[in-house]
């Protein structure tokens, strides 16, 4: 390419990034006009509206002409959307800590980047920071693809008042973490039990005589391997990459489509927008067909039952809840309908949360 063209080319480009420049900023003037509108009617000094921007998301990806991909455009919009929020004020987002783990990125991956985010010690913390106001939004891990529910998660929903308010789903890519020079010389595995179990097969293969020592997340556990030249961490790249540690073993999970997905809570339920989901938990007492009669309004009205889940109950031994998710809002006419018939049957039925479907 001679020098003229490519002279040309970046003048072009240079003039499209001015476009882009006063574009953004228009839109955020017009993002503070909306919140001013907001504040003169009275609501919340919260802003964030989780179903308008799911719709923003879903418009904007089903109208991309390319040839950027669909990921990078929902991806680059929920930057500028978190950007233009946080002109009015940054939403305070409690996640399932320290700095590095999964969570924190499924936090950025939801709300983007121009959030506060703050590391909680255990999933009951960040209820607690959320429930006690100090944080507005959280962040904690549901299930994995591999090695099914986070009891923790599931446990704790029920006695809170916090809504689910959004879903976010992540491929979970293992690393092996260390400064030993080569696999022979680890003598020590350091993990979250989850990322254990996720790369059990591997580990059985390569270390089958090596320790492995559960800890609080793959950030924490990162940050121990960073201390010791014999132990190794199976952690994120992100969290290798923060305490300095080389990647002996990428991608070691032992599952190749390894996802986990996130629940964000809240304190108010999000609008329906159409591509709903809805999370219950039911009881009803243990006799013949009890939970087949209890989910039967489900069936008659034709809606899509994306899991369930059986827990023991906190009640009595040997006694069930099960968690139930759905597609559709809880204000759909015919959610509503099931909702109201099942309640008449149920020992035990509530609401847990109505979000959009994940779209970042
Ligand atoms: C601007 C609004 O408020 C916030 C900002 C949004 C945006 O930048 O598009 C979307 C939803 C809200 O989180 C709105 O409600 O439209």
């Amino acid at each position: 390419m001679n020098d003229e063209t490519l002279k040309r080319i970046r003048a072009r480009i240079d003039g499209i990034d001015d476009q882009i420049l006063a574009l953004i900023n228009e839109r955020a003037a017009a993002a503070a006009e909306v919140a001013g509108a907001k504040q003169a009617a009275g609501e919340s000094a919260d802003f964030y509206r989780p179903a308008r921007e799911a719709e923003v998301l879903r418009r904007l990806r089903d109208a991309n002409p390319g040839p950027l991909n669909d990921g990078d455009v929902t991806r680059l919009f929920r930057e500028i959307m978190s950007s233009c929020l946080a002109l009015q004020r940054p939403l305070t987002v409690a996640f399932l800590g320290p700095e590095g783990t999964f969570t924190q990125e499924a936090a950025l991956k939801h709300f983007g980047h121009s959030v506060d985010s703050r590391p909680m010690d255990n999933i009951d913390a960040v209820f607690r920071e959320v429930e006690s106001g100090e944080a507005a939004y959280g962040v904690v891990p549901v299930e994995n693809s591999t090695e099914g529910m986070v009891t923790h998660t599931l446990d704790r929903l029920p006695s809170s008042p916090l809504q689910i308010v959004g879903e976010v789903e992540m491929p979970v890519v293992h690393s092996l973490a260390t400064r030993a020079a080569d696999v022979a010389s680890i003598q020590r595995v350091y993990s979250h039990s989850q990322g254990l179990a996720q790369c059990r097969s591997w580990l059985d293969r390569h270390l089958p005589a090596v320790d492995r020592i559960p800890v609080a997340s793959t950030a924490e556990a990162a940050r121990l391997a960073s201390l010791d030249d014999s132990a190794a961490a199976i952690a994120s790249e992100a969290a290798a990459e923060r305490y300095e540690l080389p990647i002996l073993q990428a991608a070691m999970q032992d599952g190749s489509r390894n996802a986990t997905r996130f629940l964000v809570l809240g304190r108010e339920s999000p609008e329906p927008t159409g591509e709903d989901k809805t999370s219950l938990v039911i009881a009803r007492e243990n006799r013949p067909g009890g939970l087949a009669g209890l989910l039967a309004p489900l069936a008659r009205y034709g809606l899509n039952m994306t899991r369930l889940e059986s827990r023991p109950s906190p009640e009595g031994m040997w006694e069930y809840v099960f968690f139930v998710d759905l597609l559709g809002h809880a204000e759909d006419p015919d959610l509503k309908r099931a909702l109201g018939e099942m309640q008449k049957l149920a020992s035990l039925l509530k609401v847990l949360g109505s979000y959009p479907r994940s779209v970042v």
